[in-house]
């Protein structure tokens, strides 16, 4: 692991341990459970797909570890109604949500903020170590988590997996490389997220989304993260059959999120 995730990962057993003594695992689950509808996130990327935009998760995403603060006027009612409007023909398909507080300046209370100012499915984006925050997310309201293959091993995923599919969310397992695409490939999961940024050096290069390509079986759907900043960049990935994109920096830094959303994947 690299040493910012293995710092993250630290943190989270930290936060999981104290969040556990404020709501055990039988509460966190029993809300978890009691929650019906879930909106559906795959569905949404593969209509956006199906009527051939493309099929954008944007974030709302206050900081970052290798960026700082890259918004300083962030509110994320108004980001999410930004992005699930765009400018009224190309707009997102779902929101991707940073709730790590420490590293990210993100919030719970961000997700649901977001979600209940708009009807796209959200993400929630944070650093899943434990069962404890999968049956955590779908309680705050999450419709889909995040799970990092680099900081989980084969078991947990299938885990991860098993009790989030079970709760009615979907799963964006996220690789950086061939291996992890591999154990990644194992889980039931359609969304396979190549992330661009390379968590040593934080060096962010679409390539890695690229040069995994070919190797992603075409029932699965392909997201590429990370570092998609131009015009050039989303035509280079569509040209190669790509057409799921996570961002965030790029809309963050922009006045109206959803307009440069939409100027972005014109
Ligand atoms: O964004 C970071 O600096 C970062 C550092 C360490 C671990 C993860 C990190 N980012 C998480 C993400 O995957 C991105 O927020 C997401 O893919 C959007 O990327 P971008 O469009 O480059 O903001």
């Amino acid at each position: 692991m690299s040493d910012i995730l293995n710092k993250i990962v630290a943190v989270k057993h930290e936060e999981i341990a104290a969040a556990m003594k404020r709501s055990p695992l039988e509460a966190v689950r029993f809300d978890a459970e009691s929650r019906v509808l879930t909106r559906d996130f795959v569905g949404a990327l593969r209509s956006k797909i199906a009527a051939r935009q493309a099929a954008v998760i944007a974030e709302v995403k206050k900081a970052s570890p290798s960026k700082g603060v890259l918004r300083a006027d962030f509110i994320p009612a108004d980001i999410a109604q930004s992005y699930a409007e765009g400018d009224g023909a190309i707009s997102a398909a779902c929101l991707s949500v940073l709730t790590d507080r420490q590293f990210f300046q993100g919030g719970i209370d961000f997700l649901k903020q977001a979600r209940a100012s708009c009807d796209l499915p959200v993400l929630r984006k944070d650093f899943m170590v434990d069962a404890y925050q999968i049956y955590e997310s779908r309680a705050m309201g999450a419709d889909a988590v995040l799970l990092i293959a680099a900081c989980l091993d084969d078991a947990q995923m299938k885990d991860f997996e098993a009790i989030a599919l079970g709760l009615g969310m979907a799963v964006l397992v996220e690789v950086h490389d061939g291996v992890e695409l591999d154990r990644a490939l194992r889980l039931k999961t359609p969304l396979i997220g190549v992330n661009n940024r390379n968590l040593r050096s934080f060096e962010v290069s679409i390539q890695t989304t690229l040069d995994l390509r070919s190797r992603v079986p075409a029932e699965r759907l392909l997201v590429t993260e990370s570092g998609i900043t131009t015009r050039e960049d989303v035509a280079r990935l569509r040209a190669a059959d790509i057409h799921a994109f996570l961002v965030g920096e790029a809309f963050m830094r922009a006045p109206e999120p959803g307009e440069a959303l939409a100027e972005l994947f014109r």
